[in-house]
């Protein structure tokens, strides 16, 4: 775990210092548009972009549930790294389920960083969408890729699903929002916290916010109504991962998904929404956190359990 100041490798855990105990995360910073208007430097064509992505971490995750909804999984090619994120960093080191990097054979990704920006300063974060034809970084910011795939190549795949539907559109952003606060980066900020006090105030949101959803669900289908959009898949990719690990490890312990009468059943009708399930990779995601975050874990014992079945019926079919 580190990070790149100007173009240099650091070994450093997140700084919580200044902070009074509490996680921060830092922005992303290549937040560029892939689009067909004349001036745009990236534009969408089929083999141009590739995707580097950790199957553990549920913002890369978000990522990959595009591609795969969308179409582009022949458009755009990926790269998959090991769950084992260590004092380099990202790495690829041939764990099961990982690939090699395929463009450039880079034992770690914040070469991929520095060959973008020799000078990079930040954090070396996955996911990354990567310009083959410009070697460059297009975009590292998971909610701005998911838009990207949502719209951009609709006309090369012919896929015109829309996770982001104008009249939505406030909706999903008000939602996105709150859960993106108290959830998916909420368990981040009870796991990394260190103070109690910092870890009760993340703990209390969190808990406040899936009582609020499993409420929201009892009556509604989806998040923002009976359609499915884009707002589910980024609450789906905190769900699936919080019963085998943020309750354990994270210590967001005050109830487990599998207890929420709505929000289990939610999780298991997204689990099997088409496609879905094989992008879920439990032996990355659990030996990630328990193997990587040596500060939580110093044993790096990854637990045996618990057992996650999110494969029975989701009785939410009269819910329209
Ligand atoms: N805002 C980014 C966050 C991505 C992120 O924090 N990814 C984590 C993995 S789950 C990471 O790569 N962390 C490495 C680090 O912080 O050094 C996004 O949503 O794309």
């Amino acid at each position: 775990m580190g990070l790149l100041v100007e173009g240099v490798w650091q070994d450093k855990w997140y700084d919580t210092e200044k902070n009074q105990g509490k996680f921060k995360r830092e922005a992303s910073k290549f937040r560029n548009e892939i689009s067909r208007q004349a001036d745009s430097r990236f534009k969408p064509e089929s083999g141009r972009y590739h995707l580097y992505v950790s199957l553990a971490c549920p913002w890369a995750h978000r990522t990959l549930i595009f591609r795969k909804l969308k179409d582009l999984e022949s458009h755009i090619s990926v790269s998959v790294v090991s769950p084992d994120m260590l004092g380099q960093g990202w790495q690829f080191d041939g764990f099961t389920g990982a690939t090699v990097d395929h463009l450039y054979g880079f034992d770690h990704l914040h070469q991929l960083y520095t060959k973008a920006d020799s000078g990079y300063s930040g954090r070396v974060t996955v996911p990354v969408l990567w310009d083959k034809q410009e070697q460059a970084i297009v975009n590292n910011e998971s909610a701005e890729i998911i838009r990207i795939f949502n719209g951009s190549f609709d006309d090369l795949t012919g896929n015109r699903r829309d996770f982001y539907p104008e009249e939505l559109r406030e909706q999903i952003d008000s939602i996105n929002d709150r859960v993106y606060h108290k959830v998916n980066n909420g368990v981040y900020k009870a796991g990394f916290a260190t103070t109690q006090d910092a870890y009760e105030a993340a703990f209390n949101e969190l808990f406040s916010t899936l009582d609020w959803l499993d409420s929201h669900l009892a009556q509604n289908r989806y998040l923002a109504g009976n359609r499915l959009t884009e707002a589910d898949w980024r609450l789906f990719t905190t769900l699936v991962r919080f019963d085998a690990v943020y309750h354990g490890h994270f210590k967001c312990n005050l109830r487990r998904i599998a207890d929420y009468a709505n929000l289990s059943g939610y999780l298991r009708e997204l689990y099997q929404y088409p496609g879905i399930a094989e992008t879920v990779d439990f032996n990355h995601i659990k030996r990630h956190y328990y193997y990587s975050h040596e500060q939580i874990n110093p044993t790096r014992i990854v637990p045996a359990g618990p057992e996650v079945d999110l494969t029975s019926s989701h009785n939410r079919e009269h819910l329209q």
